[in-house]
């Protein structure tokens, strides 16, 4: 077929491959004796006027064919190429996340590689020791007892002298923030799948619940812990770490569930005053039945719970008339993994009992008794650690509930540090030196290899050079966590603007609406064109026919899985629809909460009757 060359003055045109096979209503574009028309030169500002063609209808066609060709043939090449160059952009932005996500992986395989090493060198069961400043009843112009240095607790008193040595040690003016300093990297190394422990240890008034819970404004250890937690998950992008939080107190051998919603009586073991038990497994692992676990959502919630927790500990004591150095307060926060809950670690935070009473109160009665039991379990708790630490073969965890509870979170893989805590007054001295011995008997095995002085320094460079390798991976991480961020923003708004209208939808589905979207023009042009001015090559073949049909059927599918079949709602008025209720209007504004929408549905029709349990259920589970 020949076709006619129409070209412009300054643009020439060939709508020769424009146009390609004509509608045969149109007139044949060759000259009655076969030859083809001459070409036409077409100025575009007045193409529809300039025409030269003999035939009007030839000149009608071939100009609507042109205008319709030309554009809707350059909008196709510019969407092609808009789309390569989209598409090769799209390869490159992937490229570009893909290499810094791998950069991210090795150094954060750099930074927990150098903690580990970090904290090995430092030793698995780190001892601190915090002085808390003087308080108003205390004789603080005269004597200053103890005194302080980085690893040092020295004591000078009636002309004895005695030292102490401890992993790190907080003077008065040290802060909350100096002493986490200290625990966050053991904290941090529960992500590696370390179980850990914290412990506050000493005499009645102290600071061990200072140190542990905080003030008001002056966050303790357990809610810089947990803030730590949720930054480390949202940072490391564990989007599928779930963290869990419980709160137990131990008093007098027995457990209470510090989160329990309340405490039934007869549900309670009448012996132990408590439904929970401790349950050893073969594998050294401890589960603790029958206490409340609850996941916590963000740090807030998480704050919220342990106030909760607190606030169970203090009704107790005014319950049996307690006061808060007889018990000992464990928080335990649990990391769990994927949609099974697979266990990661688990962190005790324990406010331990005041350890000094019996000797100095002289007490009788229940007082003695639960003296008894707070130096029992202190003690238990020494016996374990010391033979931890000397590796013994029998680790008599079984000696007291305390131990029994933290007992796979004090052995093997375990991080644990314990901060004692003594006071600056002279009329302490003997409980700060019993507490000092304490902490010298958790401490002393482990540094039983007393390093010489050469060695000392050795350690010192090493943990200094892999502080700083932290430090460094952490910077570079912060960075490359912006950049990834950055890099994937458009790519995520993309993907939210997609999902805007809060239906999802496949592949095929997007596939239709840009489909859609790219044959809106030729329906425009259609329709200024008019049903008989359609081109043959319009006309939809057979394969085009079946795309269509097969894509609309999905959307059908789609459209019904989203809403339901409206088919069944079509009633005849032979059948009758009641609704109470106004379950149309509101539909979107109810919440879950507000429990099922009540929707009754009738027909006389039993195919359709058949078909409304179905949609009925689907309405009240909105
Ligand atoms: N480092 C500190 N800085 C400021 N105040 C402190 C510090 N340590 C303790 N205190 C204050 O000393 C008082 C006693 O502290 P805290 O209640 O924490 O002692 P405790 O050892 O937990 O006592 P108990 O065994 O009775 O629970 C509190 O008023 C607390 O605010």
């Amino acid at each position: 077929m020949v076709f006619p060359n129409i070209s412009s003055q300054e643009e020439p045109l060939n709508l020769g491959f424009l146009i390609k096979p004509l509608n045969p209503l149109e007139l044949s574009p060759q000259k009655e004796d076969g030859s083809a028309f001459p070409s036409v030169k077409l100025n575009r500002k007045s193409r529809r006027r300039s025409f030269s063609f003999s035939s009007l209808a030839f000149q009608l066609s071939a100009s609507k064919c042109n205008h319709f060709s030309s554009s809707s043939l350059s909008n196709r090449r510019n969407k092609k190429r808009k789309m390569e160059e989209a598409s090769v952009d799209k390869m490159a932005e992937q490229e570009d996340i893909t290499v810094l996500r791998s950069t991210y992986q090795f150094l954060d395989t750099k930074r927990r590689v150098a903690l580990d090493k970090l904290l090995d060198i430092k030793g698995s069961i780190r001892v601190f020791c915090r002085i808390r400043p003087f308080n108003s009843v205390e004789n603080w112009r005269n004597s200053f007892p103890v005194s302080v240095e980085t690893d040092k607790i020295k004591i000078k008193s009636l002309g004895s002298k005695k030292e102490f040595i401890v992993d790190r040690a907080f003077d008065q003016n040290s802060t909350q923030e100096d002493v986490y300093k200290e625990v966050e990297p053991v904290i941090k190394s529960a992500f590696d799948g370390h179980n850990v422990c914290v412990l506050t240890y000493g005499q009645t008034g102290t600071g061990k619940t200072y140190t542990m819970e905080g003030v008001q404004g002056n966050p303790g250890i357990v809610l810089r812990a947990m803030k730590e937690l949720f930054r480390e998950i949202s940072q490391e992008k564990c989007e599928n770490y779930t963290l869990t939080m419980s709160m137990l107190e131990v008093y007098m051998g027995c457990l209470k569930d510090l989160l329990a919603p309340k405490q039934h009586p007869l549900r309670m073991d009448p012996a132990t005053k408590s439904n929970i038990s401790i349950m050893s497994r073969n594998n050294g692992t401890v589960e603790i039945e029958g206490l409340t676990d609850t996941e916590i959502m963000n740090f807030k919630h998480a704050s919220r719970l342990y106030n909760k927790g607190r606030r169970a500990r203090a009704t107790s004591w005014t319950n049996v008339n307690e006061t808060s150095s007889r018990s000992h307060c464990l928080t335990r926060i649990i990391i769990r993994e994927g949609e099974k809950g697979k266990v990661i670690s688990k962190i005790w935070l324990v406010d331990l009992g005041g350890s000094e009473r019996l000797l100095k109160t002289g007490a009788i009665g229940q007082t003695l008794d639960e003296g008894k039991s707070i130096n029992l379990s202190l003690s238990a708790l020494g016996d374990v650690i010391a033979a931890l630490k000397q590796r013994k073969h029998h680790v008599p965890y079984r000696n007291s509930k305390l131990t029994q509870i933290l007992s796979d979170s004090l052995g093997e893989g375990s991080r644990v540090v314990m901060v004692v805590h003594t006071s600056p007054s002279e009329d302490d001295l003997l409980e700060t030196i019993c507490t000092l011995t304490f902490a010298k008997r958790v401490r002393s095995i482990e540094s039983n290899r007393e390093f010489s002085e050469e060695t000392k320094k050795i350690r010192q460079k090493r943990i200094a050079e892999l502080g700083h390798i932290i430090e460094e991976a952490e910077k570079e991480l912060q960075i490359l966590k912006m950049q990834i961020e950055k890099a994937e923003s458009p790519i995520t708004e993309k993907k939210q603007a997609q999902f805007a209208d809060g239906s999802p939808r496949s592949p095929l589905v997007l596939e239709q609406v840009e489909f859609t979207e790219s044959s809106q023009n030729t329906e425009q042009i259609l329709k200024t064109l008019g049903p008989k001015m359609k081109p043959r090559f319009m006309e939809p073949t057979v394969s085009s026919k079946q795309r269509q049909s097969a894509a609309g059927e999905s959307i059908k599918n789609l459209k019904i899985a989203k809403y339901g079949n409206k088919r069944n709602m079509n009633f005849s008025g032979s059948q009758s629809l009641s609704v109470t209720g106004p379950f149309t209007s509101n539909l979107k504004s109810r919440s879950v909460d507000q429990g099922p929408r009540r929707v009754s549905l009738s027909s006389n029709i039993p195919a359709v009757r058949n078909s409304l349990p179905r949609h009925r259920r689907r309405i009240s589970a909105c």
